[in-house]
């Protein structure tokens, strides 16, 4: 071969990796990058370690129960996952309905927009998020409903991808990201015109504690929306496939425990909400929401390929190439809970903490 002939073949094979890497791997135009992959706040040589850690939670099952455990076994999941889910998903880490003729990126914001929508509020209002990610919905709902929104989630890589993303996208005079748990949060009471939920709540071991400290923080006559994971009416828990399919979901999804979707309403009623409106969102005339993972089956493939390649020369942690082995599953756990109907992640309930009693 001559030195042309060698000199082409090798700028075409250069070219060819960087498309492969740099250009097909993010989910969205400005995302994540596959030699960007990191294990969130844990240093690369202990990606590895905590990924066992994590799965060692599921092996001891009296472990998971204990509930004070389950805030520590979720920040280390999303110290793990937060990089794949961007790169491969987005910075909205939730489900949406499809819809035709839209992308997957405005299913997602009308679906955020209607949480928004939902509690009422005005411009200047200052409202909560609970369990923020890295704040892909905080800022669709801050650039819809110029309210101030206040994020909260406990894992301190999220807090610095949502301030940064918050700052590069201009909307960081509307939204400000805490890191703390949702179980404990570290504001006043009374102190939200509303707030909202989506996809976050189903990490907490009781649902009763994280509902109990939202109505805390809320002001009187003021709204709360949750988009809950749940199983449904079809769900029967004597079928030994609908258990596996669930189990599946719980355990690559760091779940202490999916709830029935009665336990929900039963739940905000206790702390003392008024129940609005309740409704699975999946259910028809909405489109199925797990056609986007379904699709997305070749591009998991690719994405396996190059997590391996860059763990091999050290550039992914090494760890990586497991993770990304358990969201594939995880991903097909997902598609049988939604195609079997035994599972939905967006059950919605709209409450309202009531007005305070008149003083006499
Ligand atoms: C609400 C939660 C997260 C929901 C979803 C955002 C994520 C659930 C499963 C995730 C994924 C599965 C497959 C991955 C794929 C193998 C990889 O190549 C690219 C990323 C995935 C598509 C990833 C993206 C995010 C999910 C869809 C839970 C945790 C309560
Ligand atoms: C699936 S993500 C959803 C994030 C965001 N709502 C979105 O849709 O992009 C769940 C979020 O809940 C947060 N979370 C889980 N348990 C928490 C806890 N105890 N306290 C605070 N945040 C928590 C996680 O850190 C993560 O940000």
């Amino acid at each position: 071969m001559d030195s042309v002939a060698l000199f082409c073949t090798g700028a075409l094979l250069a070219g060819g990796i960087y498309w492969f890497v740099c250009i097909l791997g993010p989910a969205e135009q400005k995302g994540k990058r596959a030699v960007d992959l990191s294990g969130g706040s844990i240093s690369a040589e202990k990606v590895q370690d905590n990924y066992k850690q994590y799965w060692s939670f599921f092996r001891r099952p009296k472990e998971i129960e204990t509930a004070e455990k389950v805030p520590d076994f979720v920040d280390t999941f999303y110290n793990l996952v937060t990089d794949i889910y961007e790169w491969g998903w987005g910075q909205s880490f939730h489900f949406s309905p499809s819809i035709p003729g839209k992308s997957h990126r405005d299913a997602t914001r009308l679906h955020e927009e209607m949480a928004v929508d939902l509690i009422d509020v005005k411009p200047g209002d200052r409202i909560l998020d609970v369990g923020c990610g890295v704040g892909g919905p905080m800022r669709a709902i801050a650039a819809h409903s110029r309210a101030k929104v206040v994020g909260i989630t406990i894992n301190e890589y999220q807090v610095n991808r949502a301030r940064m993303h918050n700052k590069k996208a201009g909307i960081d005079s509307l939204c400000e990201v805490v890191c703390g748990n949702f179980l404990e949060m570290p504001f006043p009471d009374n102190s939200f015109d509303g707030a909202y939920s989506i996809e976050a709540t189903c990490h907490a071991p009781k649902l009763e504690e994280v509902y109990a400290e939202i109505f805390r923080v809320l002001k009187p006559g003021s709204l709360y929306v949750s988009y809950e994971w749940v199983t449904t009416d079809k769900y029967r828990a004597e079928n030994p496939e609908h258990v596996e399919t669930i189990q599946g979901i719980e355990r690559g999804d760091a779940l202490p425990g999916l709830r029935s979707y009665l336990d929900i309403a039963e739940t905000a009623r206790k702390v003392g909400f008024e129940v609005v409106k309740e409704r699975d969102l999946a259910k028809p005339p909405a489109q199925p929401w797990w056609t986007r993972l379904k699709m997305g089956r070749i591009a998991y493939w690719r994405n396996h390929i190059l997590v391996t390649v860059l763990a091999a020369l050290g550039i992914a942690p090494k760890g990586t190439v497991d993770v990304h082995e358990m969201l594939f599953k995880t991903a097909d756990y997902l598609t049988r809970g939604g195609e079997t109907g035994i599972f939905t992640p967006m059950h919605m309930i709209l409450c309202r903490k009531p007005d305070s009693p008149p003083s006499s």
